[in-house]
């Protein structure tokens, strides 16, 4: 199970790196749960994990517009993201999520094949009438997508948990293996639900609020990311 970090800028970065993340994922929360940040932080970001850690970067709480979405992605991809994550926040159906995911996927593959792309979708998709996450493995399969992940849209300090049962993201975690996806899950994490990750073992678990001391409106903090990052590799 890796462990990606979303750092705002790059004293996160640092706080994140020198505690352990395994993944870098820049991103700009004054702009939403997935909310993007700039080319240039995304691109000092990238300068500092080279050769140590990959990087990713959020492009966005998406509307359904796959041209948009496509050149958010490219801008992301080259500006040193290895992972390209949307969170199809404005898609209500099948169709719609692939037809968003390949123009996100063709945009990023076109510049550099080994570039990944993540599908995120809500856990708490009900209260922003966005698409079931359960849809999405089959659609990002599709798509041509490499990673499907589950985060919260609306960031009131409910976790994913509240959300989906522990059946529910085991059946989240199998549709994506059986779709040839890595799976990702995230939303308000906290320590006393890291033993059911354990038991779930995800790919990747995404997470801020906790290594911010329980708000993440606050800053990334070193102690904390190696905190998580043990009680992780028990
Ligand atoms: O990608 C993961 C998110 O940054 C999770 O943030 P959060 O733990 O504050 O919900």
């Amino acid at each position: 199970m890796r462990l990606l970090v979303s750092p705002m800028n790059m004293e996160e970065a640092h706080a994140a790196l020198a505690g352990g993340a395994d993944i870098l994922d820049v991103k700009n929360p004054k702009e939403g749960s997935l909310g993007a940040n700039f080319p240039w932080v995304i691109r000092s970001v990238a300068d500092l994990a080279r050769g140590k850690v990959p990087v990713s970067a959020t492009i966005g709480d998406m509307e359904f517009k796959p041209g948009t979405a496509s050149l958010a992605a490219l801008g992301a991809a080259s500006s040193g993201a290895d992972y390209v994550k949307a969170g199809l926040l404005g898609v209500k159906t099948c169709d719609q999520a692939e037809e968003m995911l390949k123009a996100i996927v063709r945009a990023v593959k076109d510049l550099d094949p080994k570039k990944k792309v993540v599908a995120s979708g809500y856990s708490d998709y009900l209260r922003v009438g966005s698409i079931s996450p359960m849809l999405l493995p089959a659609a990002a399969s599709e798509a041509g997508a490499d990673v499907v992940m589950v985060d919260t849209a609306i960031k009131d300090g409910k976790p994913t948990f509240d959300f989906m049962g522990e059946k529910d993201l085991a059946d989240f975690i199998e549709l994506g293996h059986s779709n040839d996806l890595e799976v990702a899950l995230a939303g308000s994490i906290g320590f006393p639900h890291l033993e059911t990750l354990l038991r779930l073992q995800p790919d990747i678990i995404g997470v801020r609020g906790i290594v911010c001391g329980g708000d993440r409106r606050s800053a990334v903090k070193e102690e904390l990311v190696v905190k998580v990052k043990s009680a992780l590799e028990r």
